[in-house]
């Protein structure tokens, strides 16, 4: 018997058509198109530094259907500075890492690095409606600085020398709005990207998977489960997600014969998750509750800045989902964005350091586009040769443990800018530590603030600047010299052996760790960015070196 549909256990708010804010064109700061992760997440980051935006979204709420699934680490550590990682937290289910068959037999355990000094989990799973409301809530928090207008479309773009003149359409008007700085975090399909006449550049997989959520009431483990040519489903690959609320997310690849428009269809949905359920010994009765379908894309705009035009997520670039890049590189480009923008809009910054974003994020996209390709050729190979390839691999992983990390899913990681153009290049030798452009390791620490005591870890820290530039200076007693706790535009911390003379903030390193994880000594200093990329480092710092440093970001000449 066919099962019934069910609806997802999430009813989401509805919300009126989104109006002006007065008669004739209004002028606003800052406009973004898309109210999804990447939009909501660049308001949250605006505003975090005061930026007022106007984020237009065609529906009139949170998105229906899962779609992300998969919500990293570094992902969360961004979240929680946007006020927002309680829910995800709250809801999600941690995860950290995952099995891979072939045939009947297992051929890889994986695990992604999780240690003690980790204060999130490596990913967590929860639907991409929850991402969105979580974020949504945040936002609404600050509704004097986010103004959200639902059901409201973008019909035209006009880009100028000083910004953007959008028409925007409501069902119940039409309206023209002026913009400074247009940010398009409106997906895949990007009606901005369209109307500049930009193509994303790249690979398209010919590759078909059928993407079925489902309830199903199972005890199991969360961990990511990988099908290779199943007895269940012989010759297909088949990935399975736990989701909150018993939902389930199961992904299997289609034969090159199959119909695409009957593939989605309950009736041939139905059996192939019978069986591959029989085979997981999973007895309980299921229901579907989203089917679609599948093709994975390697592409992307080869400049994210095009003028006052600055693009995000999935209007920049599209991942294929096989490794997890998809939300969570969105996330990082609005990381990346907002500190940035925020400085140019306050006048902190010339416009030159969006260009920065660009260099970083674009950079990050072939990074995030090799990997995933790397994946999906392995999830659905696309010619004989890679498929050949795979099944020699499959083969041999069960007993030749040397060859099992090509199966290895490569998920998603925080990227390095190695080669940004800001980062001022180490001077210093340093055996250890995080080289400029990349994020802070973490590890636990004691914060001491004016005499009391926290237990905090090393990403808090980048919190501590409150958007801004935060120094870490490592040494044995806590003291700070005067000349760099003046410098102007960074929150200065002592990270101290003993925490004898510290004065103001300090991260106590109470279990002895933080040195040698830093490759620091007494007098080593990092210097560190609003979204937690290293900018530069010395052991033997002078004020001169930090303004210098911040001089490449903190220069006000127009662009
Ligand atoms: O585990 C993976 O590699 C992909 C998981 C995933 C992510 C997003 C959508 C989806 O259907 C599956």
């Amino acid at each position: 018997m066919t099962p019934e549909f069910q609806a997802y256990p999430h009813v989401p708010r509805v919300y009126p058509p989104g109006k002006p804010a007065g008669a004739g064109t209004q002028h606003v700061p800052v406009l973004i198109v898309g109210g999804g992760p990447v939009g909501l997440a660049t308001a949250l980051g605006l505003a975090r530094h005061g930026v007022r935006s106007v984020l237009v979204e065609a529906d009139d709420g949170v998105c229906t259907g899962s779609r992300a699934i998969c919500i990293s680490r570094r992902s969360l550590e961004i979240i929680e500075r946007l006020g927002a990682l309680d829910g995800f937290l709250a809801k999600g289910l941690p995860w950290a890492g995952g099995r891979s068959f072939y045939r009947d037999e297992e051929v890889l355990h994986f695990s992604m690095p999780q240690d003690a000094h980790q204060k999130l989990p490596p990913m967590v799973n929860l639907a991409q409606y929850h991402i969105e409301q979580f974020l949504l809530d945040a936002a609404e928090r600050h509704a004097e600085l986010i103004d959200i207008r639902w059901q409201t479309k973008v019909t035209a773009v006009e880009q100028r020398g000083s910004g953007a003149g959008l028409t925007l359409a409501t069902p119940d008007e039409t309206y023209n709005i002026d913009t400074d700085w247009l940010v398009a975090a409106d997906g895949g399909r990007s009606a901005v990207r369209e109307a500049l006449g930009l193509k994303l550049q790249g690979t398209s997989y010919e590759g078909r998977y059928v993407i079925v959520d489902i309830h199903l009431k199972s005890s199991r483990p969360t961990e990511r489960l990988a099908y290779f040519d199943p007895p269940s489903n012989p010759g297909s690959t088949v990935l399975v997600h736990k989701q909150p609320d018993d939902i389930w997310r199961i992904d299997y690849q289609l034969r090159d014969d199959e119909d695409a428009q009957a593939a989605v269809l309950i009736e041939n949905v139905a059996p192939r998750v019978d069986s591959l359920l029989a085979m997981m010994g999973e007895t309980a009765p299921w229901h579907p509750v989203w089917i679609t379908i599948y093709k994975a894309n390697a592409l992307t705009l080869e400049k994210y800045r095009h003028g006052r035009v600055l693009f995000a997520g999935d209007a920049a670039h599209l991942v294929p989902i096989f490794g997890v890049r998809g939300a969570n590189s969105g996330i990082d480009d609005a990381d990346n964005l907002a500190w940035k923008l925020a400085h140019v809009v306050q006048g902190k910054s010339s416009a030159a350091l969006l260009d920065s974003y660009c260099d970083e994020r674009v950079f990050a996209a072939h990074e995030n586009l090799r990997h995933g390709s790397k994946s999906t050729e392995f999830m659905a190979p696309p010619t004989f040769a890679f498929e050949l390839m795979r099944t020699a691999v499959l083969g041999l992983a069960g007993k030749h443990p040397q060859v099992r990390s090509l199966i290895n899913p490569r998920q998603t990681s925080a990227i390095a800018y190695a080669r940004s153009p800001l980062n001022a290049a180490d001077t210093d030798e340093f055996l250890a530590g995080p080289a400029p452009g990349s994020v802070l390791p973490e590890c636990p620490l004691a914060l001491l603030d004016h005499g009391t005591r926290t237990a905090r870890h090393m990403t808090d820290l980048v919190n501590l600047g409150q958007g801004g530039f935060v120094g870490l200076y490592f040494s044995d007693d806590g003291a700070v010299p005067a000349e760099l706790a003046a410098v102007p535009g960074v929150t200065m911390l002592a990270v101290a052996r003993q925490p004898l003379q510290a004065a103001g903030l300090c991260a106590w390193d109470h279990t002895g760790q933080l040195f040698s994880l830093f490759g620091a000594r007494h007098g080593s200093f990092y210097l560190v960015r609003p979204d937690g990329h290293v900018l530069g480092r010395w052991h033997e710092a002078a004020a001169a070196h930090v303004r210098q440093a911040l001089a490449t970001i903190l220069t006000r000449e127009a662009a």
